[in-house]
């Protein structure tokens, strides 16, 4: 008779994931991820039913590490939400299971390793693609994304400046002061982004919000949002003119509209830079093009569980 599943619910989670065991984990995953070795990942594209009442979709995003034992699935629902709506954009449960039993050893809050997950996904991006010397972040957007990334990326990098923008100023000024005062709210996106070394989008729009006309030569553009074949975040100008990376090429052209509707090529996996099988082009206008992956929730509900009985234990 299986055990009753650990229940480790948000406040836990919180207090056992931290970015700096976080991110080697991630690094290992989407190394393991681009090789293709089915004994090492298998991690299908997700499943995504449509929840057309609710102008939403439920994904399913399975994947199993037969090496490591790890055998995980998340399912979030993720929603077009109207201007003013207070219902949340995104909400997430996290099953690991035992491979060989088949029975859930773990429910978890899958908000929290959504956040972080995706953007220490997005600081390894930066890490491994922006300029050597890069000052100037910027945030497109102010909401648990644009939070749980600007921690990573103050924890992280050391910028001398971060501006943040919000369709609201009023947002953008509350969201600034809200991180302290070193942090610029600004009016448009152009005001946010010119100059900036690196650019992080992470807004819920469907049309795109960052032109290439104003994103200075050299610049990493790390773009969290618009994961639908027909929504956008960057428009043609920066697809067309920047180095495209993604962290899984089947869905970039299956789920992701800045790809798909731009034409654009994809140049690598982040996976394939950090195993040494395709160039990191500092020196060009690059995008890290993220959906997000079963193989990082994966890899991070197995930390969160690892410490969780480590803490048990004591
Ligand atoms: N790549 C990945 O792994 C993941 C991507 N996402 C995506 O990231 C995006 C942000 O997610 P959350 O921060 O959780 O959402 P959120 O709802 O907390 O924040 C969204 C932000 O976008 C702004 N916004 C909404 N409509 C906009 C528009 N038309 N133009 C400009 N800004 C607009 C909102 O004011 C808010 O600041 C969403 O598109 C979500 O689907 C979320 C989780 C993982
Ligand atoms: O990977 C995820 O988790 C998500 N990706 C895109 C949409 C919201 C959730």
């Amino acid at each position: 008779m299986a055990e009753t599943p650990a229940l480790i619910w948000e406040h836990e989670v919180c207090s056992l994931l931290k970015y700096g065991e976080l991110i080697p984990r991630l690094e290992t995953a989407l190394g393991k991820f681009s090789n293709r070795d089915s004994a090492e990942v298998i991690q299908p594209v997700r499943t995504t039913v449509p929840l057309q009442k609710h102008s939403g979709f439920l994904g399913v995003m399975p994947c199993y590490m037969e090496n490591e034992g790890i055998l995980c699935t998340k399912l979030v629902c993720f929603y077009k939400r109207p201007t003013g709506s207070t219902l949340p954009s995104t909400q997430a449960t996290v099953m690991l299971l035992d491979p060989e039993y088949g029975n859930v050893k773990a429910i978890m809050d899958g908000d929290v390793i959504t956040g972080m997950r995706t953007a220490a996904v997005s600081a390894i991006s930066a890490k491994l693609l922006m300029c050597p010397d890069a000052e100037i972040l910027t945030i497109l957007g102010t909401g648990k994304q644009a939070l749980s990334h600007y921690n990573v990326f103050t924890e992280v990098f050391s910028f001398k400046e971060v501006r943040v923008w919000s369709r609201s100023k009023d947002k953008a000024e509350a969201f600034a002061q809200s991180l302290g005062h070193h942090v610029t709210a600004c009016e448009s996106v152009e005001e946010a982004v010119r100059g900036a070394d690196v650019i992080v989008t992470v807004t819920r729009s469907t049309v795109p919000v960052l032109s290439g006309q104003w994103v200075k030569p050299g610049a990493h553009v790390a773009a969290v949002g618009a994961c639908r074949p027909d929504w956008r975040e960057l428009d043609d100008t920066l697809m067309k003119q920047a180095v495209v990376y993604v962290d899984s090429r089947e869905a970039a052209v299956t789920e992701s509209g800045d790809i798909i509707l731009s034409g654009a090529e994809v140049f690598a996996e982040m996976g394939e830079v950090i195993n040494g099988t395709k160039p990191a082009h500092r020196e060009k206008t690059t995008v890290f093009k993220s959906l997000g992956l079963g193989v990082e929730d994966a890899a991070s509900a197995q930390l969160v569980f690892d410490k969780w009985k480590s803490k048990e234990k004591l």
